[in-house]
């Protein structure tokens, strides 16, 4: 594709040859591939602008900035921002595969990955093959490709996008995380439909946002480049989060002017199963059941519901959609010979397993147990504070190893200890995650609900640099069958 084409649409500045043809967009220098446009971009730690004369010695035939670089030999293109150029330049040499297929964008502090699964899950039912970009990776068809962020880089997100249009997807639903929104990584299209679930405080410092102002400007940008924004009015924050919008609006929630309503939650329970029924009212009006417990699970599968009445779908396909759903590792629950329900969940810091733990006491079990452990080489307050949380919130505590990273796991383990012992909690101290499992499952009486804390989807505990083999669902199964 030529140069110029892959710029439509951009504003840039070019003293050099724009009919060069280019074979690739490149957005790391040891990348580089003979023919391609190299993407100088402006990271955390790296500015790649330095790399821009060794990625034109490496073959590369035009480099893409947003400050000056000495480059001899390739066209310079300058533009304003080399994110937003990356995005609108792969848009178009992936062949634009948004105007093929639905885009449905989701922006959120909570809920983004489970409301993806129910839309899927829902627009599946009525026969819409739907791909899914998020924290647990893209799904296209039965392919699961891990990938490092929520929201991966636009030419990414792009190549994703096209691989679904190639292989019959319809639709495809975008976790798009504030960060992935300020960066950029999903702009150069529009989306059909812009979500949004709820907002509160987080992702604020380190790399991420400076301030909750900007973490909250950073969502709104989604509600400027989607056609119509599907908004939950119930959150009190939802007038930032729309301002200045260009698209339509609808909103849902439980309150009256709410376009789509629930109403009548009711919480199910069995031995190894926890869900929520509640009835739809409004824009549609129907009872469903949701296969994940909780309050939050009636706003996201409203929220989904919302979507998806955009699409050619029935009711008996939402009541499905919702019946069927399952999110790996969220609330998601194991079956167990026993009558009690093992549940593994993603919750990682104190906010998440507060959440998490408020909703299962509402289901009165028996005990509610809460294993869990805590990140090596992150902040020491979130020990502290999921140590308190659990302490507070269980009645049992079974504290173990999570991803200990590069610090002793029984240093990680004190600092848990220090806010438990704030409180009347009583507490095991188990450091093999899967002795602790087994313990778990061992005590278990009829009625108790276990959670086990912290590794949701991953399948693996990184200990000192190495990723070591570790699925809950396996250890579980071991463990039923005796074989540890
Ligand atoms: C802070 C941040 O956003 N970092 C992301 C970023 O890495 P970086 O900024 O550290 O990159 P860098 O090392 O400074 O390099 C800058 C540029 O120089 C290039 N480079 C670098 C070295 C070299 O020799 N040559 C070269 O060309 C790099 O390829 C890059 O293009 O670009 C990487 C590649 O796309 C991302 O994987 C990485 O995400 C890290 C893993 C991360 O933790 N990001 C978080 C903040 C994040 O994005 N989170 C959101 C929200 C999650 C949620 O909602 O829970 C997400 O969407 O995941
Ligand atoms: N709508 C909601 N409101 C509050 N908490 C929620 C909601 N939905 C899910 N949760 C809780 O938050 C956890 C994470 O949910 P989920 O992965 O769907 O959110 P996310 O927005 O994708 O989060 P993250 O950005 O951390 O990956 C769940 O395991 C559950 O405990």
């Amino acid at each position: 594709m030529k140069l110029i084409s892959l710029l439509e649409g951009l504003k840039y500045s070019c003293p050099g040859n724009m009919d060069v043809e280019i074979t690739d967009i490149i957005f790391d220098s040891r990348k580089v591939v003979k023919g391609c446009a190299f993407v100088c971009l402006c990271g955390s730690s790296v500015d790649s602008h330095a790399f821009a004369q060794q990625a034109a010695d490496a073959g590369a035939a035009a480099i893409i900035a947003q400050h000056e670089v000495e480059v001899k030999g390739v066209p310079v293109v300058y533009v304003k921002n080399t994110r937003y150029a990356m995005a609108v330049m792969s848009a178009a040499y992936f062949g634009h595969p948004a105007d093929q297929i639905r885009v449905v964008g989701i922006t959120g502090t909570k809920g983004k990955t489970t409301t993806s699964y129910m839309i899927r899950s829902i627009l599946e039912c009525a026969g819409i093959k739907t791909g899914l970009i998020g924290t647990i990776g893209t799904v296209i068809g039965d392919e699961v490709i891990q990938t490092n962020n929520t929201t991966p880089e636009s030419y990414d997100v792009q190549r994703y996008l096209r691989r679904m249009a190639d292989s019959g997807c319809k639709a495809a639903v975008i976790e798009a995380s504030s960060i992935g929104l300020k960066d950029h990584r999903v702009s150069g299209f529009t989306f059909d439909i812009g979500l949004f679930t709820n907002f509160s405080p987080d992702h604020i410092g380190g790399n991420e946002h400076k301030t909750l102002e900007e973490y909250m400007q950073c969502k709104n940008m989604l509600f400027k480049q989607c056609r119509t924004g599907v908004i939950n009015i119930d959150d009190e924050n939802y007038k930032g989060i729309i301002e200045g919008h260009t698209c339509e609006i609808e909103t849902y929630g439980f309150r009256e002017e709410a376009g789509l309503r629930a109403s009548g939650e009711r919480l199910i329970s069995r031995p190894g199963y926890l869900g929520v029924h509640f009835d739809l009212c409004g824009q549609l009006n129907f009872g469903v059941d949701v296969d994940i417990p909780g309050h939050f699970s009636v706003y996201n599968a409203l929220a989904a519901v919302a979507v998806c009445r955009h699409f050619d779908v029935t009711q008996q396909n939402i009541i499905d959609g919702l019946n069927t759903v399952k999110v790996k590792g969220r609330v998601e629950p194991v079956p167990v010979p026993g009558n009690y329900t093992l549940l593994i969940d993603y919750a990682h810091n104190a906010l998440s397993m507060a959440n998490i733990l408020e909703t299962l006491r509402e289901y009165k079990p028996n005990r509610l147990i809460c294993m869990f452990g805590a990140g090596g080489n992150r902040a020491r307050s979130r020990r502290y504070e999921m140590g308190e949380t659990s302490g507070n919130m269980a009645d049992l505590s079974v504290i173990t190893a999570d991803n200990s990273r590069y610090e002793d796991v029984m240093d990680i383990i004190e600092d848990i200890k220090v806010g438990l012992s704030k409180t009347k909690g009583e507490y095991v101290v188990i450091p093999d995650r899967k002795e602790a499992i087994k313990y778990c499952m061992e005590i278990a009486e009829d009625g108790d609900i276990i959670v086990l804390a912290g590794k949701g989807h991953e399948d693996y505990q990184e200990i000192r640099g190495v990723k070591y083999h570790l699925d809950e669902r396996e250890v579980i199964a071991d463990i039923i069958n005796k074989t540890i």
